[in-house]
């Protein structure tokens, strides 16, 4: 098998020898669908007839994005999924409170290297993080997963990014991945996969590979890939769900495209309303006023996004209205074990329980028309957060700054 790490995997899965365009019928190492996308795609797997699932225990199912459940629907919606799981068997099923699906399967040791993990949420490229295939498809391709535990993919080609040198004192992966977004495009990388490389990537702790795998969507990436090492080992050390083997590109593995970039360059970097690619340098936009700040998410929910925040916010008391989600049940109880919990609930942050939270605007901290909300999530879409309100995206430093001033404000003034 040669090439990029995508053709090694996809080769790896579909039994041949496979290059970037090639159509495959791929066997998928793991499944996932949460209770937003589950309820869709069983009502799919119903109609194609099929009574059981092609392998119960390769189906995760997490509960993260509207709960505790929000309306009589999605508790009635959540009831079924949770009656169809156990009708079925599934083993990794986990309910509200558990986390985010996109920090669970890392957790629970089912994001591995050289695997073809698939989840109904266009965020499942997080788990590139870890040198797995992750992507995401929709409802009724998963219900031909669990029906058949393979589906067809076309073998993407691969952009090879390289990001030498440092990042700077208060320019952190969310930064980054927001300045990589801003020169691609959202759509400067449609269906291809992304690999990074660079001292500055390598540098990053896995955390903020995940930030970064997670945000390779938002330049229409298939997937976003860091090639694994000592760090990954040892992250996965005692939790990996299953054997794996990890994969590398060759040296002489063809690339459509290749671009450098310079860490030392960077500064904090923000994402205007209303599109994730309409990024600017901070100093463009300090002092612009913001109404809500928010923490959270399955781009910024981790122990060390809330760590930076608490470092910030210690012995301070905020400005604005202040949420704060950890990403999993692990990340709150570490957050309570750290003392980081009691600082940001001095400080006058919200806790809300480990999952969505308000990032898709459908509760918890929704926005009113006109109000600004500076969150560390991975999309500022128009009306994402509430009808009328703009988004603006950042790192948890330069949320957990700006939320003391009640305005855009450069971390590395406080830090
Ligand atoms: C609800 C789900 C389908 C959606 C996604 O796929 O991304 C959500 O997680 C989001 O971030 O908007
Ligand atoms: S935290 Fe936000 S981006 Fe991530 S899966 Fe949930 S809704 Fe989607």
């Amino acid at each position: 098998m040669q090439g990029t790490i995508s053709e090694k995997i996809f080769s790896r899965a579909s039994g041949g020898d496979v290059s970037a365009n090639d159509f495959v019928s791929a066997n998928i190492d793991y499944a996932m669908a949460h209770d937003g996308t589950s309820v869709l795609a069983l009502r799919s797997f119903r109609e194609m007839g099929v009574q059981k699932v092609w392998d119960a225990d390769k189906i995760i199912i997490p509960f993260d994005h509207l709960v505790p459940a929000s309306t009589e629907v999605a508790a009635l919606l959540q009831k079924s999924t949770r009656e169809w799981v156990k009708e079925q068997g599934i083993s990794n099923f986990y309910e509200g409170g558990e986390g985010i699906c996109h920090q669970v399967l890392p957790e629970k040791g089912f994001a591995l290297p050289g695997k073809l993990i698939i989840g109904a949420d266009s965020h499942s490229c997080t788990y590139g993080a870890f040198g797995a295939f992750g992507t995401g498809v929709g409802a009724t391709d998963m219900a031909e997963i669990f029906a058949s535990g393979k589906l067809w993919f076309r073998v993407p080609e691969t952009i090879k990014m390289t990001v030498d040198g440092t990042l700077q004192k208060g320019v952190y992966a969310k930064d980054l991945t927001l300045y990589l977004i801003g020169k691609t495009g959202i759509s400067g990388a449609t269906y291809k996969a992304v690999e990074y490389y660079g001292d500055a990537v390598s540098d990053l702790s896995m955390a903020g590979r995940m930030t970064m795998c997670n945000m390779a969507i938002e330049m229409g990436a298939k997937a976003g890939i860091v090639p694994p090492d000592e760090k990954t080992f040892a992250y996965l050390k005692g939790r990996a769900a299953a054997d794996f083997e990890p994969v590398y590109a060759d040296a002489d593995a063809v690339y459509c495209s290749e671009r450098h970039f310079d860490a030392a360059d960077i500064e904090p970097q923000i994402a205007c309303p209303h599109e994730v690619d309409n990024v600017a340098p901070i100093s463009k936009v300090v002092g612009t006023p913001i109404d809500q700040a928010f923490i959270g998410t399955c781009t910024n929910g981790r122990l060390e996004d809330l760590a930076v925040a608490a470092d910030i916010l210690k012995g301070k008391t905020v400005k604005v209205r202040t949420i704060a989600t950890p990403a999993s049940r692990s990340v709150l109880l570490d957050a309570i074990e750290s003392g980081i919990f009691e600082t940001l609930v001095k400080a006058g942050v919200s806790f809300i329980t480990p999952g969505c939270g308000p990032c898709l605007g459908a509760h918890q901290g929704v926005i009113a028309e006109g109000e600004n909300c500076l969150s560390t999530a991975n999309r500022n879409f128009r009306g994402r957060m509430g009808k009328g309100g703009n988004i603006y995206l950042g790192s948890p430093a330069t949320v957990a700054a700006s939320a003391i001033t009640g305005e855009i404000t450069d971390p590395r003034e406080v830090l």
